[in-house]
């Protein structure tokens, strides 16, 4: 069933694991998602970036939101496991009212290189808006540094627990991004890979709140592989690393975002197949090692953070 993404996450709160957030542009990726979920028997959060509103609706950003929930509810309403659609880092008042127009189970609103008391005023709007829709929300706080769907911030600021205590009281928002050293895209570490679980810790302890990880990919060194043996270059990428993974949602994260490690998966399948099949050109043929590799990571991914049969 289609589902309101809070109450996918204040069950993962109460039960301590965690629900991937996947991010699609496309239909083939949310095919491999999907049938990742039913293979676990897991719930999913759908998200997509306002990029991926403005690629699938050729420019018209409500015209893509209301694709995506089309999309997904078809699939949702069909199956048995849980599925909501999320807004990624809602930042445009324009985009983020054409998400809840559409339909989309909750939004992030992406005030967090915003001064604490405007970050407050402008998630407040948004949560004003989207409960009386009934559509939940997602706020940041803190800022990852990285660079995703021009999604950018120069340095990474840590987020402060005592001021995550204030602002979910302030803004009432249903779940938050607290910033603890994770950055988007694949090249998240330059030396070893270092979460802050120290304010993570305080962050559970002050607010209760299902809490989100940004910047959660662990760059699949089996995908890169793969990828890397047909022409891709990925040097130098990194990620976060499964067992620190297991330890953020230990410590209360319970929705992961994920989308550069499906985007490596991905392109590696379509590098393996296209090299290996040159007199292939049927869309259905030569996307499909690409749907299995990211069903792969979809599945591996839904395992380690718990959500295996929790549908
Ligand atoms: O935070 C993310 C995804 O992060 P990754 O680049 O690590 O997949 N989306 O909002
Ligand atoms: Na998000
Ligand atoms: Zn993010």
């Amino acid at each position: 069933p289609y589902v309101n993404t809070k109450d996918i996450l204040e069950k993962a709160n109460k039960e301590y694991y965690a629900v991937a957030a996947f991010n699609i542009n496309n239909l083939e990726f949310l095919q491999a998602i999907v049938e990742g979920g039913i293979e676990k028997k897991s719930p999913l959060i759908i998200e997509t970036s306002e990029g991926a509103m403005k690629y699938a609706g050729m420019g018209d950003p409500l015209r893509g939101a209301s694709l995506f929930v089309k999309m997904v509810r078809e699939f949702a309403d069909s199956l048995d496991i849980p599925i909501a659609l999320h807004l990624d880092h809602g930042k445009n008042f324009k985009y983020i009212i054409s998400a809840i127009k559409a339909g989309y189970s909750s939004v992030m609103i992406d005030a967090s290189d915003k001064p604490l008391e405007e970050n407050i005023k402008t998630t407040k709007d948004i949560v004003r808006i989207a409960h009386a829709a009934g559509v939940s929300v997602e706020a940041e706080l803190g800022k990852l540094a990285g660079i995703e769907d021009n999604v950018a911030s120069a340095e990474s600021v840590l987020v402060n627990p005592d001021e995550a205590k204030y602002f979910v009281e302030e803004t009432q928002v249903d779940f938050l991004a607290p910033a603890i050293g994770t950055s988007h895209g694949a090249f998240k570490f330059k030396g070893e890979a270092k979460l802050d679980f120290d304010r993570l810790k305080k962050v559970k302890e002050l607010t209760k709140m299902p809490l989100v990880l940004h910047g959660a990919s662990s760059v699949v060194q089996e995908m890169v592989e793969i990828a890397e043996n047909y022409g891709a270059d990925f040097g130098g990428s990194k990620g976060v690393p499964s067992d620190i993974l297991k330890e953020t949602v230990r410590l209360g994260i319970n929705k992961v975002n994920t989308d550069t490690d499906l985007r490596m998966a991905f392109v590696a399948g379509l590098r393996e197949f296209l090299q290996n099949n040159p007199k292939e050109f049927d869309p259905r043929k030569y996307m499909e090692t690409a749907k299995t590799y990211v069903k792969k990571v979809v599945s591996d991914r839904l395992e380690l953070l718990g959500s295996a049969n929790k549908a």
